[in-house]
């Protein structure tokens, strides 16, 4: 993708997206952009100052005023034109989406249907936004619940999914009435600015959905210490999860934390190994393994341990490390340097404590942000990679030999967010998925993915819900009416 080319692409935008105005920093200064696979510097992204962020808050509050007096029925139509201009663009969105992120296009092709789909789903929960009736205490008296929305909300997001995990949030915030000021991750700006050129175009009203960027720590500070957001939703490390759910305690906004996991993946004797196996590799390498549902840890009971390890390798051997525009490619590059480390120093360790090779190149950071798929086994739980999200392509492998055994090594993490498991005795079924601590368990599936569904996590994997009707009403407030008889 050349320069030239990209500057042609209508949806490349290097300023932020505020009231419906293109803006740059007010003092100049810019934040670089560069490609995972190549480390080149492609753009330029606004740093804004306090004060510009101050600004988009005064902005969002007078658009929340309208917005919420806007009918379900007008939101949900804006939603939806939103949702099929994302869809109309697809292919310019995705082309922005492998640059700044480097995942593969097909990969980036099916991240924007997800988001999109996000949309529609909030769309239509947007005329359910239900309150209800109770009765009185005293005759004649009625109680009536409203639900409303909380008025302005902020979300910080992450680099791994830089379109799901805007519209997750923000096609929840606007249907509920609300407006929204977006801080994506800086190393994935463009995706996100993509969206606010097509809200814009969608009718969305000045000011509804913002796109800021800059210094993360400033922004967040400034949106945490404003009594006027109401809500912060956040996905990305638990470290920051903690830190912002902190800083939302001074004017007591409300949070939801989509944060860290550490997925354990079960094999039981009784399982289809060729499902599990194939569950394991959407759950392992989507993303070339920087999703915070993938599976972290492979438990698998022993007497299956080897027909699963060869299983596993076998098809791992199939994938394709590469640029994330090359055709056939299905693992790319990892986001920065830091992540090539994080896997290094997780695969260095757990050889040091006694995990086995199995296949795959050593991951020796010698390929810049590219790591190689790599299978090691006999692993244990004093390794870091059962307390740590790894967050790339290593397959780590551990051996059990009970039900209860693999129940108790599962749930041995701070994290809750995903688990899986793969048995066709019903009963065993039933017993595993009620005793995994964890938010989302995959029932002999590795692709739980799904906007209906209450997306989150227990534990230090975050609080509250995104996606399905629970998702909607986390941006929304009771209050109940005592009516008297009069
Ligand atoms: N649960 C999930 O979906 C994700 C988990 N992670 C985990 O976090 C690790 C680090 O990845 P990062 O992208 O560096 O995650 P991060 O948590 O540092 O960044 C996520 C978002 O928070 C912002 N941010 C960072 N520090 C902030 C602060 N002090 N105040 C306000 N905003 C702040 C970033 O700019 C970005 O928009 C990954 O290796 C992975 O283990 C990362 C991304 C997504
Ligand atoms: O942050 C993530 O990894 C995503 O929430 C995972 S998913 O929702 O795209 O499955």
């Amino acid at each position: 993708m050349s320069l030239s080319r990209l500057s042609s692409l209508r949806l490349f935008r290097q300023q932020c997206h505020v009231g419906g105005t293109w803006v740059d920093a007010e003092d100049g200064s810019t934040i670089e952009v560069d490609n995972p696979a190549s480390g080149e510097v492609f753009g330029r992204i606004p740093s804004l100052t306090a004060a510009q962020v101050e600004a988009a808050i005064d902005t969002a509050q007078s658009a929340f005023i309208d917005w919420r007096a806007r009918t379900a029925q007008q939101r949900a139509d804006m939603l939806l034109r939103w949702h099929d201009l994302v869809l109309a663009n697809r292919e310019d969105i995705a082309i922005l989406m492998t640059l700044e992120q480097g995942k593969p296009l097909a990969e980036a092709q099916g991240e924007v249907d997800y988001a999109a789909s996000f949309l529609r789903w909030f769309a239509e929960e947007a005329r359910r936004v239900y309150g209800e009736t109770i009765p009185g205490a005293k005759p004649g008296q009625q109680i009536v619940v409203l639900r409303q929305p909380v008025g302005v909300t902020s979300a910080i997001t992450p680099w791994n999914f830089p379109a799901a995990m805007i519209t997750r949030k923000a096609g929840a915030a606007l249907a509920a009435g609300c407006s929204m000021i977006v801080k994506p991750a800086e190393a994935t700006p463009y995706t996100a600015l993509a969206l606010a050129v097509l809200a814009e175009e969608a009718g969305l009203p000045p000011g509804v959905f913002n796109v800021i960027t800059g210094e993360a720590k400033l922004i967040g500070q400034v949106l945490t210490a404003s009594p006027v957001v109401r809500k912060l939703s956040f996905t990305g490390s638990t470290a920051v999860g903690r830190q912002l759910m902190a800083q939302c305690a001074e004017h007591i906004q409300k949070v939801s934390l989509e944060l860290g996991g550490n997925a354990p993946f079960i094999v039981f004797e009784d399982a289809d190994l060729d499902r599990a196996v194939e569950g394991a590799m959407a759950s392992k390498f989507r993303n070339t393994g920087q999703t915070c549902v993938c599976a972290n840890r492979f438990l698998v009971q022993r007497s299956v341990h080897e027909a699963f390890v060869d299983k596993l390798a076998a098809a791992m051997a199939k994938l394709r490390l590469g640029n994330g525009f090359e055709p056939g490619v299905t693992q790319a590059p990892l986001i920065n340097q830091a992540a090539v480390r994080k896997v290094q120093q997780h695969y260095r360790d757990a050889l040091d404590k006694g995990a086995r090779h199995v296949s795959g190149a050593v991951p020796d950071g010698a390929q810049g942000n590219f790591v190689e798929p790599v299978l090691i086994t006999e692993v244990n739980p004093g390794m870091q990679l059962c307390h740590e999200e790894t967050f790339g392509p290593l397959a780590a492998v551990m051996p059990f030999d009970t039900e209860q055994q693999a129940i108790e090594l599962a749930n041995a993490t701070p994290y809750g967010l995903a688990a899986y498991f793969y048995s066709r005795d019903v009963h065993r079924c039933w017993r595993v998925a009620e005793a995994l601590e964890a938010g989302i368990v995959g029932v002999n599936e590795g692709a739980i993915s799904n906007p209906a569904a209450p997306f989150g996590g227990v534990k230090a994997s975050g609080l509250g819900r995104e996606g399905s009707r629970h998702g909607l009403e986390e941006y929304t407030e009771l209050k109940y009416l005592c009516m008297g008889a009069g």
